[in-house]
């Protein structure tokens, strides 16, 4: 590991997993932040920047033969990198030399990631900065043979979300591959158990599942949400939070005669009765998926089992290549 050093106090600590050389100065990214000059093992560095993962060095000749990761490190043994304050200190070497590891020794800021990040202010949280562990998502997935992901089931109240739920997360265990399903109801019985079924609180109960859905899937997991998400915008949000092709939106698309046919819970026939206000399909909408994923129809004719649907979402998932590593 090369081992840097600011002369003057560092503003922030932190550890580089990606080392670029590059021959010209011009071409850096306005992401970046400018570090100032540095010497490294008796090469002169015409410029070293930062970008929240890397950190890039510019010299004139020949290419640096650094080993990855990077770390900059102070008299005390506390790793630092740079901040935007300290942008025109020079960088000088006090020690380099090649680990394969980062060390986990010399300070619990090493592995805290906090580094490289600027402070933030969102919603209400102020000051709160963004913590990075060098074990990451693809770690994950090598550890696990899967691609985590989130499979947003949607339809009424009584299309089988649940019960399809179950099949696929029953297939895909004895596939090996790791699942949990996040059930409306039963989050409701939890950590939503504060909202109620008006639209905003749907919004919100979605919103939050869709935001925990979001960490099983950075987890590695394969996590099947079950609910009825009746407003397509709620959806998209949800859709917004994952990376490209992890959220895989499956409409159950089963008419409503069939739905309050099957009335597992009687809800349907309370509604009907007016005894439950604003009840999906009956008085409060549902905005069938535009441009899903997957449909799974049960209409006339055309009834798959429950396991056949879940086949149906597990060929997507094979040929997505969320089934291997
Ligand atoms: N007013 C009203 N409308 C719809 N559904 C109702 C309502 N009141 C209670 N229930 C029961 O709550 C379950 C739906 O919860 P969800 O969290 O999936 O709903 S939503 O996505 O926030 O719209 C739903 O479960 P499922 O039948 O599994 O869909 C119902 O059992
Ligand atoms: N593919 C299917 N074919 C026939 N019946 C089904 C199917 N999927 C679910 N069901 C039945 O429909 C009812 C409602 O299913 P459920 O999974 O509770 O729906 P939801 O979670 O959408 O409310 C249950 O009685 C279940 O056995």
């Amino acid at each position: 590991m090369s081992t840097v050093k600011l002369l003057s106090p560092s503003c922030s600590t932190g550890m580089f997993g990606k080392v670029e050389c590059r021959q010209s100065v011009s071409s850096h990214s306005p992401a970046v932040e400018n570090l100032g000059f540095s010497k490294l093992r008796g090469t002169n560095v015409a410029k070293s920047y930062r970008s929240p993962r890397s950190l890039v060095l510019f010299h004139d000749r020949a290419k640096l033969n650094l080993r990855k990761p990077i770390k900059a490190k102070e008299y005390t043994s506390a790793f630092f990198i740079d901040d935007r304050k300290c942008s025109r200190k020079l960088l000088k070497p006090i020690d380099a030399k090649n680990d394969s590891e980062p060390s986990c020794t010399d300070n619990s800021a090493a592995l805290s990631g906090k580094s490289f990040r600027k402070m933030s202010n969102i919603g209400n949280s102020t000051n709160i900065l963004w913590h990075e562990c060098p074990v990451q998502n693809r770690d994950r997935q090598q550890l696990l043979q899967q691609k985590g992901c989130v499979i947003w089931l949607t339809g009424l109240s009584g299309s089988g979300k649940s019960t399809i739920a179950c099949a696929l997360s029953q297939s895909l265990h004895s596939k090996g591959k790791l699942t949990y399903i996040l059930d409306g109801d039963n989050i409701r019985h939890g950590l939503n158990r504060d909202l109620s079924f008006r639209a905003e609180d749907r919004s919100e109960n979605i919103r939050r599942i869709g935001e925990v859905a979001k960490l099983f899937a950075d987890a590695g997991i394969i996590c099947i949400t079950s609910l009825i998400s009746p407003y397509q915008k709620d959806r998209d949000a949800c859709r917004a939070l994952l990376p490209e092709g992890s959220f895989i939106e499956v409409f159950i698309d089963v008419p409503l005669h069939v739905c309050e046919a099957r009335d597992p819970k009687g809800l349907y026939k309370l509604a009907r009765a007016g005894k439950i206000k604003g009840f999906t399909g009956i008085d409060d909408p549902y905005e069938p998926p535009r441009g899903c994923e997957i449909v799974l129809q049960q209409k006339g004719s055309d009834c798959k089992s429950p396991k056949d649907m879940a086949e149906i979402v597990i060929s997507y998932l094979e040929k997505s290549g969320h089934l291997k590593a």
